[in-house]
């Protein structure tokens, strides 16, 4: 694990001593959007039009942030518009790696070893995290947005015309509902399980522990008369929570010392999750050898031997019953 420093790989773990033991998660520098008319988005330049073939996805199975852009890409019909390339699950001293002969698809486009060489074709004295996903321009050559949060409002909506698909998962009359529960969500949940695991500090570790689980908590409650996260509707909202939910047993459980009780164990948000599981499209987005392989085998300093565990053996496919909410 590293990062690039004016265009040149450094191999680094992120620096938590400068915070007390609280890990601190980068900012995204890469926002630029697609949009169906080309004009510029909220961020960034213009010129990113739509069109049918022009656009690559970078992602990894195991990677959260990635697995919200997959299922986007699902739900709203791009497959046949967006082709993808998969890195290896083992993210070592050189970082996100095509290793064919390990679970990736190879670099569709460049046939390059290391993510790093992405991001320094499109900056070549590029600095900071090398993150997936990453939206890449393949008629101008450059890094469109490295940032999952917008790359779905992206794939929510610019594509409509050309796939036919209207289906909008964030709609204009739940805007405001959907950012404040994505607020708490984010800061909370998805990022909350790598503020336990990445601590290097048992204060700041049992701070960040107590702050996830009460959120957890308050989701279950939440998820006991609501059968999605805003009311009756699956939304935006819904499949950001999903991916860390989809993982938290299997990893974050163990490696993240996020153990204070399981999705398992928790009536609503297990079958809820089971619901979104079960959701056409969804079950071939999850990758559980990726998600399993890339934490425990990668994050060295938390887990030396490398050894993967063999468990847990849950069937996401038992029945949900989340018809009889809401
Ligand atoms: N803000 C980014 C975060 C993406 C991110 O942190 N991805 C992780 C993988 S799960 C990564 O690539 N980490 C590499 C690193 O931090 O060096 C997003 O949501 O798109």
């Amino acid at each position: 694990m590293g990062l690039l420093v004016n265009g040149n790989w450094q191999d680094k773990w992120y620096d938590t001593d400068k915070s007390d033991g609280k890990f601190e998660r980068e900012s995204a520098q890469l926002r630029n959007w697609v949009t169906a008319d080309g004009e510029a988005g909220a961020t960034g330049s213009k010129g990113f039009i739509a069109e049918k073939g022009r656009y690559h996805l970078y992602v990894s199975l195991a990677c959260p942030w990635a697995h919200r852009t997959l299922i986007f890409r699902k739900l709203k019909s791009l497959e046949d518009y967006i082709d993808v390339s998969i890195v290896s699950p083992d993210m070592l001293n050189n970082g996100w790696e095509f290793d064919k002969s390990n679970h990736s698809t190879g670099d569709a486009l460049f046939d390059v070893k290391y993510m790093h060489q992405v991001y320094t074709r499109n900056k070549s004295d590029y600095s900071g995290r090398v993150t997936v996903p990453v939206l890449w321009d393949k008629k101008t050559n450059q890094i469109v947005s490295n940032e999952s949060s917008e790359i779905i409002r992206m794939f929510n909506n610019a594509f409509n015309h050309l796939t036919n698909n209207s289906l909008d998962l964030y709609p204009s009359e739940l805007k405001s509902d959907i950012d404040d529960v994505n607020d708490f969500v984010y800061h909370n949940i998805n990022n909350g399980v790598y503020k336990c695991g990445f601590a290097t500090k048992q204060a700041a570790y049992e701070k960040e522990f107590t702050t996830l689980f009460n959120a957890l908590d308050e989701i279950e409650d939440r998820l006991t008369t609501n059968r999605y996260l805003v009311g009756n509707t699956i939304t935006e909202a819904d499949w950001r929570l999903f991916t860390t939910l989809i993982r938290f047993d299997a990893v974050y459980v163990g490696h993240f010392k996020c153990n204070q009780r399981t999705i398992e164990s928790y009536p609503h948000l297990s079958s809820y999750l089971r619901e979104l599981y079960q959701w056409p499209g969804i079950a071939e987005t999850v990758d559980f050898y990726h998600i399993k392989r890339h934490y425990y085998f990668s994050h060295t300093m938390i887990n030396p031997t490398q050894v993967v565990p063999a468990g847990p053996e849950i069937d996401y496919n038992r029945p949900h019953n989340r018809h009889e909410i809401g």
